[in-house]
């Protein structure tokens, strides 16, 4: 017979995902390896575009991650689109990535009504589920709160999400920065109540809580403009948008700064097009996430020059993400167009030179 847990065991499986990325980012520094199987790459490694050859991808992949990186993230969509073969070979790679004992993060990007929603627990929170993961993606487009269902499983099994707020591309910014019209945030920026909710869930966990965001790296100095300050979130924050997209080490220290260690670098394309070798594909996670560590720990220190900036986290609100929405004037001019233009790096376009 089996007893209920105490209220003790159920506070520490729901900080568990939290601990757990914590410690491994602590271990094997910030970076997350993507696991991306684009068509492209594909072919360039000399596998077939189909299933089999996503999850041979995705094998090599997680050989080069293993012990080199904080956590793995499987973007769902390029295994999805093989049907069941497809979903049959990311539940092998999930296997595979568990056994070795690396965490691991569906790009599953869900979001819908709290009620149809929290059915997918089944799919990767649950014991035994088929697509076990640590943690994986969702969308609030349907309102951060139709999420707490599904955040309250995830969290009950020791398991975490990271809910999209201010993500890397550049259409999103017009969105992401409107400003919320009624309820709890009026005033504030879409992207602000978002990251304001999520921080809910990780109030009173000591430590890194197990509710994380999406704030894409590419965003740079806009991140002022959304009324968000990463360095008061305590949940964990994934970063996708590092190389490939054109974000590099300044983005970091300017969107992140003050955050200290629970910033979590995605990178897919930029490590993986290094491949098939897999000793190639080792050296480049190992000196991008020698980058991304250095960048992230001058973002620690990075210093308080702008007193705009100082003024809106002394007026922080309990929300734990300062919301200066006041200057959220939605221009979309900053930030990922600007900076792209000035030194010819890959921007919105050029990023989807390996898309699909
Ligand atoms: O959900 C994501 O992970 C995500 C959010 C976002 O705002 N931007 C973003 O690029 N991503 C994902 O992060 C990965 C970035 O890949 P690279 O640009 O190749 O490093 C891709 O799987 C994207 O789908």
């Amino acid at each position: 017979m089996t007893t209920a847990p105490t209220s003790e065991e159920i506070r520490a499986l729901r900080s568990d995902f939290g601990l757990r990325l914590s410690n491994s980012m602590a271990k094997y520094g910030p970076l997350c390896v993507g696991i991306d199987p684009h068509r492209k790459l594909l072919t360039d490694w000399g596998y077939n575009v189909d299933a089999d050859g996503a999850e041979m991808f995705a094998m090599r992949m997680l050989q080069a991650a293993n012990g080199r990186a904080a956590a793995v993230k499987f973007q769902m969509p390029m295994f999805e689109r093989y049907g069941a073969k497809g979903f049959a070979a990311l539940e092998r790679v999930l296997y595979a990535a568990r056994q070795m004992g690396m965490i691991t993060i569906v790009d599953c990007l869900h979001g819908g009504l709290s009620t149809t929603i929290s059915a997918i627990a089944d799919a990767y929170f649950k014991p035994g589920a088929p697509l076990l993961a640590d943690a994986i993606t969702l969308l609030p487009y349907y309102g951060a709160r139709s999420l707490a269902n599904l955040i309250d499983d995830a969290l009950d099994n020791g398991r975490g999400v990271f809910i999209a707020s201010l993500t890397s591309n550049e259409e999103g910014r017009s969105l992401q920065s409107a400003i919320r019209q009624r309820g709890e945030y009026n005033g504030k920026t879409v992207a602000f109540g978002i990251a304001s909710t999520a921080q809910k869930h990780n109030v009173g966990i000591e430590g890194m809580g197990s509710v994380g965001l999406i704030v894409g790296a590419t965003i740079g100095k806009w991140i002022k403009e959304t009324g968000i300050d990463p360095a008061k979130f305590t949940g964990p924050i994934l970063s996708p948008g590092f190389g490939w997209q054109g974000a590099e080490a300044e983005d970091l220290k300017t969107v992140f700064k003050g955050t200290r260690g629970n910033v979590l670098v995605t990178v897919s394309r930029s490590i993986a097009s290094q491949g098939p070798d897999i000793a190639d594909l080792a050296a480049a996670t190992e000196a991008i996430a020698l980058d991304v560590r250095q960048a992230l720990m001058e973002a620690m220190d990075g210093d308080d020059d702008d007193e705009a900036d100082a003024s809106a986290s002394a007026s922080a609100d309990s929300a734990a993400v300062s919301g200066s929405s006041d200057s959220a004037s939605g221009s979309g001019s900053s930030g990922l167009s600007d900076k792209g233009a000035a030194d010819g790096r890959s921007s919105g376009s050029s990023a989807d030179d390996l898309a699909d």
